[in-house]
C-alpha cells in the first residue's frame, strides 16, 4: 500500500507565545481535492508552512508521500501557491521567470534551461491561460493572474501535491473558475490538492472533502457534512452561511 499523499501527525506550532497549531492531525489520500476552512488566525497558513517544511513544528511530524517535506521539496513533487501577502510583487521577475523557477530542481547547478524546461513552462502557461502574459512583470498582474502564475509554477515543476493558500482571495470570477477547473483536472490526473478558502458556498463544487480547522482539525469529511451549521458554529462561532438556526 502506498503512503498517503499528506500525513500530518499531532503537529503543534508556536510563534513565541502564540499557539498557532495545537495537535493538528490529518491524512489526505492521492487524487483528492481537500478544502481547508477556518476563521482568520485558525492556523491555515501555518499548516501549509508546516507541510512545506517552512515552519518547524514544536512537536509532531509531517510526511508527504511518506517522506519529509525537505526531501520532497528537492524533487519538486510538492508545489505551493502562497498567500499574496507573502510574495514581493515588486521583484523584477516576469511571469515566465516565476514559472521557470519550478524547473530549477531539474536544471542542475547551472540553472540553464533546456528545451524541455521551456516546453514545460509554455505548456503550464497555456493550462492556466496566461501565455499572452508570459513577459509581464508579476506586479503588473490582476489578483487572479498572480495566483494562476503560481499554479503554473507548480504544474511546470510536475508537482503531485499542490498546496494553495487562499487562491480565490481578491480574484475575479474568470480566474476563480479557471483555477477550480484546473485543480479538478490535476486531481483527476492523480495530484493531491489542499486548498484554503473563505468561500464556503463554493466548497462543494471545489472539493471532494473538507477540513475545518481551529488550531486543530475539528472535522474532516465530505463538504456537505463539514458545512453543517452546528460545525460552522463551532469553527466560526456564527451562522456564516446565513441559513438560520438548525432545527
Ligand atoms: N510569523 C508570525 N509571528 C507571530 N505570530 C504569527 C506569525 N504567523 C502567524 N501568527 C499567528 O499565528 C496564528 C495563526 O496564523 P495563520 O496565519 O496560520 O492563520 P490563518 O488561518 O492562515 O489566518 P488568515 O485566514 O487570516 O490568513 C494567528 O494568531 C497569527 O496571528
Amino acid at each position: 500500500m502506498s503512503a498517503a499523499a499528506i500525513r500530518v501527525d499531532d503537529v503543534t506550532v508556536h510563534y513565541g507565545e502564540v499557539l498557532a497549531l495545537d495537535g493538528a492531525t490529518l491524512t489526505i489520500e492521492h487524487g483528492r481535492v481537500c478544502g481547508l476552512v477556518g476563521m482568520n488566525g485558525s492556523g491555515k497558513s501555518t499548516l501549509f508552512k508546516a507541510i512545506m517544511g517552512m515552519v518547524r513544528p514544536d512537536t509532531g511530524s509531517v510526511l508527504i508521500n511518506g517522506h519529509s517535506p525537505a526531501k520532497v521539496r528537492k524533487t519538486g513533487a510538492v508545489g505551493y501557491v502562497p498567500q499574496s501577502e507573502d510574495v514581493d510583487w515588486a521583484f523584477p521577475l516576469s511571469v515566465r521567470d516565476v514559472v521557470l523557477m519550478g524547473r530549477y530542481g531539474k536544471m542542475g547547478p547551472t540553472r540553464r534551461p533546456r528545451a524541455a524546461d521551456h516546453a514545460a513552462v509554455a505548456s503550464a502557461l497555456e493550462r492556466v491561460e496566461l501565455t499572452e502574459y508570459a513577459d509581464r512583470q508579476i506586479g503588473q498582474l490582476s489578483g487572479g493572474q498572480k495566483k494562476r502564475t503560481f499554479v503554473a509554477r507548480g504544474i511546470a515543476q510536475g508537482a503531485t501535491t499542490l498546496l494553495l493558500d487562499e487562491p480565490f482571495a481578491g480574484v475575479d470570477k474568470r480566474s476563480e473558475a479557471t483555477i477550480t477547473r484546473l485543480l479538478r483536472e490535476l486531481a483527476d490526473e492523480g495530484a493531491t490538492v489542499l486548498v484554503s478558502t473563505h468561500d464556503l458556498h463554493a466548497l462543494p463544487a471545489l472539493a471532494d472533502e473538507a477540513i475545518l480547522l481551529m488550531r486543530r482539525v475539528l472535522m474532516h469529511g465530505p463538504p456537505a457534512d463539514v458545512l453543517q451549521p452546528e460545525n460552522l458554529a463551532l469553527a466560526f462561532g456564527l451562522d456564516v452561511l446565513g441559513r438560520g438556526e438548525s432545527a
